[in-house]
C-alpha cells in the first residue's frame, strides 16, 4: 500500500481550516499550523475549529500544531490560508522549514499592495521553489458551505499539468470537484477581482437597490477582470470559468461571503471604521481594490468598478454619489 500523501496547510482561519478537511476526506495526513497554541490545543482535542468553524467535526487524520517546523516537515503539499498581505513576512520565516520537494499551494485571493504581485508571484519571489512547484485552488467555495460537505466545484491551477493532476488527486472528495487549469494567471485574477466587485454588490445590496443593478454589476465587473486578464497574458475563457464567473456568483449572491458583507455594511452608511469593527475575519478586497488598480494602471487597463470601489472605500466617497458617476460615464459599445 503507498503512503498517504501529507499535506501541510499553514492557516487555521476559516478557509485554511475547511481545505484542510477536504484534503483529509480525500484521503491525505494533513497538519495545520496556527499562530495560537491554544487554538491548535482547541482543534485536537475537541476535532472543531471552535474560533472560525464553530460545530463542524474535523476528520481524525487532520490535527493542528503551533509549531511551524513540525507542520511542514515531509509536506507534499504545503498549503498557504493566511490573509494576502502577510503572505511575505510569513512565508520569509517559514522558507527554511519547507520539505525539499513540496508544491506550495496558495488558497489566497488578494494581490499585494506595492509589488501589485499576484500571490504566486509572492510565493516565487520569496520561497524561489519554480513556477512549476507552484499551485493555486480557487472558485466558488465558500469556507461554511465546503464545511458542511455541501456540493462544490474548484479550480486547481499550476503552470505543470502533472503537479496540478496530483493535487487534484489529492483534494477530490465525494462534495469537492476540483478541475485543472494551466492559467494561473486568470485563476488568481478571478479570485482577486471578484473579491472587489463582491464589494461593489454588498454596496449596492446595502442601499437598496435591485437584481437589476446586481446583475449589471457582476458582468461589467467580470468584463473588467477579462480586461485586466488578457493584458497579463492571461486565457480570457478562464473567466467565464469557476475561478471567474463561477466565484463571482457566489460572492455576490452570498451572505457568507465577508466582502459582500462588508461591502452591505458601507451601502448601509456605516463608516470604514465602524464596518471594519464588525468584520471578523479576512475580507481581501478592501485591501486588494487598491492594488488591482495600481495593476490595472501599470498595463494602461479601465477598471472603473474597481476604482468605483477605491472611492468609497478609501477615499470616503459617499455610494450615491459614487454611483451617480458611474452611470454618468460616456456611452460606450458593450464590448471594446
Ligand atoms: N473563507 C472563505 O470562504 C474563502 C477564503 N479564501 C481566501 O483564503 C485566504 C484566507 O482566508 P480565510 O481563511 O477565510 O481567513 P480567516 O480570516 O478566516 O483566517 C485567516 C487566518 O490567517 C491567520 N493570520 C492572520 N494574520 C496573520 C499573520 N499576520 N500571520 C500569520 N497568520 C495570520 C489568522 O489567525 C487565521 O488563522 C484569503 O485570501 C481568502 O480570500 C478563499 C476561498 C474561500
Ligand atoms: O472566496 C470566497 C468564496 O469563493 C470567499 O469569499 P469571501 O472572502 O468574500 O468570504
Amino acid at each position: 500500500m503507498s503512503k498517504p500523501v501529507k499535506a501541510a496547510v499553514f492557516g487555521t482561519g476559516s478557509w485554511g481550516t475547511a481545505f484542510g478537511m477536504v484534503l483529509a476526506d480525500a484521503g491525505c495526513d494533513v497538519v495545520l499550523w496556527g499562530r495560537r497554541p491554544e487554538l491548535a490545543e482547541a482543534v485536537n482535542s475537541t476535532r472543531t475549529n471552535p474560533d472560525y468553524l464553530p460545530g463542524v467535526e474535523l476528520p481524525e487524520n487532520l490535527r493542528a500544531t503551533a509549531d511551524a517546523a513540525e507542520a511542514a516537515r515531509g509536506a507534499d503539499f504545503t498549503v498557504l490560508a493566511i490573509p494576502s498581505q502577510t503572505l511575505r513576512g510569513n512565508l520569509a520565516e517559514w522558507s527554511e522549514l519547507l520539505a525539499p520537494r513540496t508544491v506550495l499551494v496558495s488558497l489566497m485571493k488578494g494581490i499585494e499592495l506595492g509589488s501589485a504581485m499576484r500571490m504566486s508571484e509572492v510565493i516565487d519571489d520569496v520561497a524561489k521553489v519554480g513556477r512549476e512547484r507552484i499551485a493555486v485552488v480557487t472558485g466558488p467555495n465558500l469556507a461554511r458551505e465546503i464545511a458542511a460537505r455541501m456540493p462544490a466545484a474548484s479550480v486547481v491551477a499550476c503552470t505543470d499539468g502533472d503537479v496540478a493532476r496530483r493535487l487534484q488527486t489529492a483534494c477530490h472528495t465525494p462534495y469537492f470537484r476540483p478541475y485543472t487549469n494551466t492559467d494561473v494567471i486568470g485563476c488568481e485574477l478571478g479570485g482577486a477581482v471578484k473579491n472587489v466587485i463582491g464589494l461593489a454588490v454588498g454596496i449596492a445590496d446595502g442601499m437598496g437597490l435591485g437584481d437589476n443593478t446586481k446583475g449589471s454589476l457582476i458582468t461589467r465587473g467580470l468584463a473588467e477582470t477579462t480586461r485586466l486578464g488578457v493584458a497579463l497574458g492571461a486565457d480570457p475563457l478562464t473567466f467565464s470559468g469557476l475561478a471567474g464567473l463561477g466565484d463571482l456568483v457566489a460572492t455576490c449572491s452570498s451572505p457568507l461571503s465577508r466582502n459582500h458583507t462588508f461591502g452591505t455594511n458601507l451601502g448601509k452608511g456605516l463608516t470604514l471604521q465602524e464596518t471594519i469593527a464588525v468584520t471578523k475575519q479576512t475580507a481581501e478586497g478592501v485591501k486588494s481594490c487598491e492594488s488591482v488598480l495600481d495593476l490595472a494602471r501599470r498595463h494602461d487597463v479601465d477598471m472603473p468598478l474597481t476604482e468605483t470601489v477605491v472611492s468609497i472605500v478609501h477615499e470616503g466617497k459617499p455610494p450615491v454619489v459614487a454611483l451617480k458617476e458611474l452611470m454618468s460615464r460616456s456611452a460606450k459599445p458593450e464590448r471594446r
